[in-house]
């Protein structure tokens, strides 16, 4: 599961100056549960999930992902956690030298798995995404959709219990975020803990889920057919 316990979190501006995101925020993801994290520009989407994989931390309060908690893990840890969280961000962030299979393995490779395995998750993960058969293929040679399929084929390899999507159909035609977004609830269905940030409440009335909003620091729950 997933725990925000009176969470506050700020950034410091370059001139010192101290902007608060969230104040005394709490919220629990419960495990193989999909939920949806609106609001405005700048409330804190992004910023909720970073400290999920604990790429920003609290200045108030803890965040949980199972087993580690945001004001126990340490430096080393961290790699760990991430192995059990997938991250699908809006700009692919592929290596554009690298085929769609390696742009996977690659990731598979850096948490020290050999080759063999490393095959076996790439081509599983790959399926998984309807994308096996682009494997040989490079980013450029391969469309919006499917550059998206492909990095959350990365963020699926390592068999994740979550996978935290920031704006994963940002950057697709509506059509292709559909379908993005269809696969991303299948992946859901088959047990996977989704949390995604979006802009895009048509994405949401078609695909309705437990829908948190970030209003004036806080985190509220609303109805997705209000939107
Ligand atoms: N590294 C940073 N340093 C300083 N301020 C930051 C940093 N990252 C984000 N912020 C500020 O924190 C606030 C929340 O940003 P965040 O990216 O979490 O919002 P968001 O809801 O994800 O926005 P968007 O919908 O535009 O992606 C914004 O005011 C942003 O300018």
């Amino acid at each position: 599961m997933i725990h925000f316990r009176n969470i506050t979190a700020s950034y410091t501006a370059p001139n010192g100056e101290r902007r608060v995101v969230v104040e005394e925020v709490s919220f629990d993801i419960e495990r193989a549960e999909m939920a949806y994290l609106i609001g405005p520009t700048g409330s804190g989407k992004s910023t909720l999930l970073r400290m999920l994989y604990m790429d920003h931390f609290p200045d108030k309060g803890a965040t949980q992902v199972g087993d580690y908690r945001s004001d126990q893990i340490s430096d080393s840890e961290i790699p760990y956690l991430r192995r059990e969280v997938g991250v699908v961000f809006q700009d692919f962030q592929l290596l554009p030298d690298r085929s769609a299979f390696d742009n996977v393995a690659f990731a598979l490779y850096a948490t020290g798995k050999r080759k063999k395995e490393v095959r076996k998750r790439t081509i599983k993960a790959l399926t998984r995404v309807g994308l096996n058969h682009k494997r040989t293929q490079f980013p450029h040679e391969l469309s919006g959709g499917e550059q998206q399929r492909v990095v959350i084929a990365r963020a699926i390899a390592n068999d994740p219990w979550v996978l935290l999507a920031d704006e994963p159909t940002g950057n697709l035609d509506p059509a292709v975020a559909s379908d993005i977004q269809g696969l991303l609830v299948d992946l859901h269905h088959q047990g996977m803990t989704l949390l995604m940030a979006t802009h895009d409440y048509r994405l949401v009335k078609e695909y309705p889920a437990r829908t948190l909003a970030i209003m004036n620091r806080q985190v509220v729950e609303v109805d997705p057919d209000t939107l």
